[in-house]
C-alpha cells in the first residue's frame, strides 16, 4: 500500500492524506478518493500534479509508475466549473443554427416591418441557408456519433467564449446574406455552382478526417498513434498536413464566401483560419515531438506552406 498526500498548489497547505492507496490505482481513482473528502470538487474539476506548477497528470496514469517515493505528494488545482462536451457543442451549434434561421425567415424587428416573414427572390439565399444548416447539423451529428474526446469536460468559461463567437458571427453573417438589399454574386449561377461543389467536397473531407481520427481510438485511449491516410481519397490530405480537418473546414467557409459574396463571411473565414492555424501548429509540433518517425513532408494546415 502507498501513501498519498494532496497539497493545495497555491498555498501548499495539506488538503488530504490518503494512507492506504493501492499502488495500481490510477490518477482517476485518486481523484475519486479526494472527492469523498471534498464533494464540491468533482473529479473533472480537479487537476493533480507532481510539482505545483508542473503538467497535470492524466487520469489513466498509474500511481506505481510515477517517479514518487512511498509517500506521493501531489498538488491540487481547482479547474473551475466544467460541462460535458455534448452539452457544450449543442449549445454552440444549435445556437448558431437557430440564430441564422431567425434572419432567414426574417422574423419581425430585424429588417423593416414590410419585410417580416417574406422570402428573398434570390435562390442563392435559400441555398446558403441549406448549406449553413447542413454544416451545423453535421457537426451536431459528429459530436454525438463520431468524436471520441480525450478530455471528459470543457471549462464553463470556454463555452461562454465559444457561444459568443458562434452565435455572434452567425447573426452577423445571416443579417447580410438575408438582407432585402442583398445582391447575388457577380458571376451568377456559375460562381454559385462551383462554390457549392467545393463546399460539398470540403464537408465530405472534413467528415472523413473526423472518422479517421475517431478510428484511432477504437481500442481506447492508451495506444498513442498519429493519423495516416486510408483508402478513402479524402484522407490523402494526411500525406501533406497534420490537421486536414481544419484545412477542409477553412475550404468549406471559403466556398461559402464565394457562394454568397458577402464580406462578413470572409471575415469569419479569416478568424476561423487564424484560430485553426494556431491549434494546428500546436498539434503539429506535439506530433513531431512525440513520434520520431513523423513524416517530414507534412505541414500543419496548408500543404507545403504553413
Ligand atoms: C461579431 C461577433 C464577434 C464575436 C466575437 C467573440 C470573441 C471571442 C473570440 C474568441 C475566439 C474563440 C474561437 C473559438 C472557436 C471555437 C471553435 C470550436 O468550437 S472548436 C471545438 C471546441 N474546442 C475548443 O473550444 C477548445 C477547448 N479546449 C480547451 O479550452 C482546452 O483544451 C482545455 C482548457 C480544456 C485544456 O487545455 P490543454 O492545453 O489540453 O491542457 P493543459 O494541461 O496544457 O492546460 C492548459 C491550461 O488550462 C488549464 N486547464 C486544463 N484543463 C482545464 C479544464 N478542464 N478546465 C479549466 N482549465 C483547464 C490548465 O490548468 C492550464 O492552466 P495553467 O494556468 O497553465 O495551470
Ligand atoms: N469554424 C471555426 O471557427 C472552427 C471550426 N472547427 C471545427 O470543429 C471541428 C473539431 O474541432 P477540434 O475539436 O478543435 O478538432 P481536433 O482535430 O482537435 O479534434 C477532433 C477529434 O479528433 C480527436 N483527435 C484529434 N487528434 C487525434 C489523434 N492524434 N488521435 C486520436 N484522436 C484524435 C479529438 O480528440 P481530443 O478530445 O483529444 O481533442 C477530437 O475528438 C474541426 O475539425 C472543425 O471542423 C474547429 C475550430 C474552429
Amino acid at each position: 500500500m502507498q501513501k498519498v498526500e494532496v497539497l493545495d498548489a497555491k498555498t501548499k497547505e495539506q488538503l488530504c492524506f490518503l494512507d492506504k492507496v493501492d499502488p495500481h490505482s490510477t490518477i482517476g481513482d485518486i481523484k475519486s478518493l479526494f472527492y469523498k473528502s471534498y464533494p464540491q470538487w468533482y473529479p473533472a474539476r480537479q487537476a493533480l500534479r507532481l510539482e505545483s506548477k508542473g503538467k497535470s497528470l492524466r487520469d489513466d496514469e498509474i500511481l506505481q509508475n510515477l517517479p514518487v517515493g512511498t509517500t506521493a505528494t501531489m498538488y491540487f488545482k481547482d479547474l473551475g466549473p466544467q460541462l460535458g462536451w455534448t452539452t457544450v457543442f449543442f449549445a454552440e451549434y444549435i445556437g448558431a443554427l437557430l440564430t441564422y434561421l431567425l434572419f432567414f425567415f426574417r422574423v419581425p424587428y430585424i429588417y423593416s416591418h414590410t419585410y417580416a416573414f417574406t422570402s428573398s427572390p434570390h435562390p442563392v439565399v435559400t441555398l446558403a441557408c441549406v448549406c449553413h444548416t447542413f454544416h451545423y447539423m453535421k457537426r451536431l451529428m459528429e459530436t454525438i456519433f463520431v468524436h471520441r474526446f480525450s478530455h471528459g469536460t470543457m471549462p464553463l468559461r470556454t463555452i461562454i467564449k465559444n457561444c459568443a463567437y458562434y452565435w455572434g458571427f452567425s447573426a452577423w453573417l445571416a443579417y447580410y446574406i438575408n438582407h432585402p438589399l442583398y445582391t447575388p454574386p457577380s458571376y451568377g449561377e456559375l460562381q454559385i455552382k462551383y462554390a457549392l461543389i467545393t463546399f460539398a467536397m470540403c464537408e465530405m473531407g472534413n467528415l472523413s478526417i473526423h472518422m479517421s481520427l475517431s478510428n484511432l481510438r477504437v481500442d481506447g485511449f492508451r495506444v498513442r498513434r498519429f493519423p495516416m491516410p486510408t483508402k478513402n481519397p479524402f484522407t490523402w490530405l494526411f500525406f501533406f498536413v497534420s490537421c486536414p480537418n481544419y484545412t477542409y473546414e477553412v475550404g468549406a467557409w471559403m466556398s461559402f464566401t464565394v457562394m454568397t459574396q458577402v464580406l462578413p463571411v470572409a471575415i469569419y473565414t479569416l478568424f476561423g483560419f487564424i484560430q485553426m492555424t494556431i491549434w494546428a501548429k500546436g498539434k503539429h509540433r506535439a506530433y513531431i515531438r512525440e513520434f520520431k518517425d513523423y513524416p517530414s513532408v507534412r505541414m500543419a494546415i496548408i500543404p507545403l506552406i504553413l
